[in-house]
């Protein structure tokens, strides 16, 4: 109940809130993305990237997985991310949970403003751009309906210069005569349509880059997707088997 929470935390409800209001629903309705510096502020968000860095050293982050993996193709040039998944409840991402819980309250301020009505997330993927040069090539997140709507990424990366460690994400908004490129800057948080609106690009990293990443899904999107998934697997169930 409201009148239980301590003082604080209904000044971080509201000065969500007011983001939300405020900056992200205007932002994703005219331009389809927007981004936020000092999000979590300096002691919490040096927090989250311990945790990361400590997820690395432990060899949690392994390399991205490519859907449709194609054996032989360099996936180094295609998609040079290490990743891994965790939903916050993980001993060591109390961390990462506290910055679910934030961006969970963001979203839920904006529900009802965007035109769709979000009631899931996917569970955080941690990525790490090893530095060497791999990026991540122009792509869509959900270029068919899966039910992503909102695609959010919280950067981690301390004293990044674009100019000397590139790493920039290059968003080409569709039918928008010009590409918004988004440093990957610590304490960072950006949000964008997950659909065709919004191709964008990682370009090439020189120094490790950091970044955490959720989907948010629209619930008639997602029941559609899933719908169509069980025909699929039932249709390709009874050619299998007859
Ligand atoms: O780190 C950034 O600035 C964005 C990187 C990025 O686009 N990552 C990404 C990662 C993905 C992983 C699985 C499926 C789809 C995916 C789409 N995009
Ligand atoms: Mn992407």
């Amino acid at each position: 109940a409201q009148d239980k929470m301590p003082f604080r935390q209904h000044a971080v409800d509201s000065q969500l809130e007011k983001l939300a209001l405020e900056q992200v629903v205007p932002a994703l309705l005219d331009r389809g993305f927007f981004y936020v510096d000092h999000f979590l502020g300096d002691i919490a968000g040096q927090t989250v990237l311990g945790q990361v860095k400590r997820m690395h050293d432990c060899g949690l982050l392994d390399d991205g997985q490519l859907a449709g993996r194609r054996n032989g193709v360099c996936r180094r040039n295609i998609r040079g991310d290490k990743i891994t998944w965790v939903n916050g409840n993980e001993r060591g991402s109390e961390a990462v949970n506290f910055l679910l819980t934030l961006i969970d309250k963001l979203i839920s301020s904006c529900d009802g403003l965007l035109g769709k009505s979000i009631c899931a997330r996917s569970k955080a993927m941690v990525a790490c751009y090893p530095g060497n040069g791999a990026g991540y090539v122009k792509h869509v997140d959900n270029p068919n309906a899966d039910g992503r709507c909102v695609t959010c990424i919280y950067y981690l990366n301390k004293n990044w210069n674009a100019k000397e460690h590139g790493g920039i994400l290059r968003i080409f908004p569709e039918g928008k005569p010009y590409v918004a490129d988004v440093e990957p800057l610590f304490d960072r948080l950006l949000l964008f349509w997950s659909d065709r609106r919004n191709p964008h690009e990682v370009q090439p990293s020189y120094a490790t880059r950091y970044a955490i990443t959720v989907w948010y899904f629209d619930s008639e999107e997602r029941a559609e997707a899933r719908r169509k998934f069980r025909d699929l697997t039932a249709s390709t169930q009874e050619r299998s088997s007859s």
